[in-house]
């Protein structure tokens, strides 16, 4: 378990021979998304300076088996970032930065779905997660599976005449007396908004379930004036500048596009080869998903790399000496739980496409929860020469003031 509080920059192994600072080693192996690694625990806590009584602002968040999570990439390295990115998962190929969960993007904010374990005063702790050490939380918000799930809105069927007026029916009855309704945007192909609860004070769908915490007016003084501050008198207070707009601002200078060459390659090939590649895609991007069906608007879809990534996962090795490490961490669970959790990380191949090309045979040194991990990657295999207990090696700070941020 760890504090996602700023940890203390350290002299950092260099896998590639190269001088490399910490956040660097910080960044490996973190689990790319959630569902790597279950066992990537952490502890958020809420800053006394956000909330007088941090505790008052979670009531009821445990109620919710999960939470978004939205966070800044802080430890990008650099401030600029490309139109198009290479994720690890389509293995050198390039596709457009917002068709991808990369961390470099305009405004470095990251969206995370955690599982909720507990709440304890004005702490949270939770498991799941994918950011590293001293991350700056932004916000905590409810997983609603209603809402932000689109399987779970409406099924579409056949009988869309059926589906449409039972959905009316809902809506009708669910939105009479209520005064308070969120102003819901309609999806295309839908002339019915989203039929579910439109107020906050009666939420009426099942998993919709709330505990009050929408009364605001029901907290002490402090934090209410807290909360009716405007979001640019709040990220002054914050002390986040306001970051660039990826929507408004289309006329600027593209700094960051590909250089005239590599526009210039990439016409040419798609003239060449793969003359059949048609505009707009890289030769070496999977084909485009077929247009959707207009009863399938409400299923979730997710191009092929996303869903059977052409990257193999790797066969996991311990070598005698880590296996004697593991029971050193601890009998039974705890050793499991290490094991799991470092068996997720990698076999998901946690290299960036630089690393896997070019630091092939080099020490790779990560981090995750308990377990500091030094290993090797193999022709199709990673093999864990030693762990130690993360304790040991990540110093952390008292209470990091990163501003900007719920807490850390
Ligand atoms: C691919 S991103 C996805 C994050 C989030 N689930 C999302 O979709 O926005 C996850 C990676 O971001 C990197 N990362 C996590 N926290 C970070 C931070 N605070 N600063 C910079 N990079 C971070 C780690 O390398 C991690 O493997």
């Amino acid at each position: 378990m760890r504090d996602l509080k700023e940890s203390r920059p350290r002299p950092a192994a260099t896998p590639c021979g190269c001088v490399k600072p910490a956040l660097e080693t910080a960044k490996n192996g973190t689990p790319r998304q959630p569902s790597i690694c279950s066992h990537s625990r952490a502890c958020l806590r809420i800053r006394k300076s956000i909330f007088n009584n941090p505790e008052h602002s979670l009531m009821g968040l445990e109620q919710f088996s999960h939470v978004w999570i939205l966070f800044v990439f802080h430890k990008n390295g650099h401030l600029s970032c490309k139109a198009k990115v290479q994720p690890p998962r389509l293995n050198g190929a390039k596709t457009g930065v917002f068709s991808t969960r990369s961390p470099h993007r305009p405004n470095a904010i990251g969206l995370t779905l955690a599982k909720l374990e507990r709440v304890e005063g004005g702490a949270v702790y939770l498991s799941g997660i994918d950011m590293i050490h001293g991350t700056p939380v932004l916000d905590i918000k409810p997983y609603i599976a209603d809402y932000d799930s689109p399987q779970n809105v409406i099924e579409s069927s056949g009988d869309f005449t059926l589906q449409n007026n039972q959905d009316k029916l809902k809506t009708g009855s669910q939105s009479e007396g209520n005064t308070n309704s969120y102003d819901w945007q309609q999806l295309p192909g839908h002339k019915e908004s989203q039929p579910c609860c439109r107020s906050e004070e009666t939420p009426k769908c099942p998993g919709a379930r709330t505990s009050g915490g929408s009364k605001a007016g029901s907290d002490d003084a402090a934090n209410s004036q807290q909360s009716s501050a405007e979001p640019r008198e709040r990220a002054a207070e914050l002390g986040e500048e306001s970051g660039p707009s990826v929507a408004q601002d289309q006329s600027g200078p593209q700094s960051q596009e590909e250089s005239p060459s590599e526009e210039h390659e990439e016409s040419r090939l798609k003239r060449g080869a793969g003359a059949a590649v048609p505009e707009g895609r890289s030769p070496e991007m999977p084909p485009r998903a077929p247009p959707r069906a207009a009863g399938a608007a409400q299923r979730a879809v997710v191009p092929a790399w996303v869903s059977e990534a052409p990257v193999a996962s790797l066969e996991v090795r311990f070598t005698p000496h880590a296996e004697m490490d593991l029971e050193h961490l601890g009998s039974g669970e705890p050793a499991e739980e290490a094991r799991h959790a470092i068996e997720a990380v990698l076999s998901a191949d946690p290299r960036s496409v630089y690393r896997r090309k070019l630091c092939q045979d080099r020490l790779f040194y990560f981090t995750v929860d308990t377990a500091h991990v030094t290993c090797w990657f193999g022709d199709g295999f990673a093999e864990v020469l030693r762990i130690k207990p993360a304790s040991e090696p990540v110093l952390m700070s008292k209470a990091a003031e990163s501003p900007g941020s719920l807490g850390s």
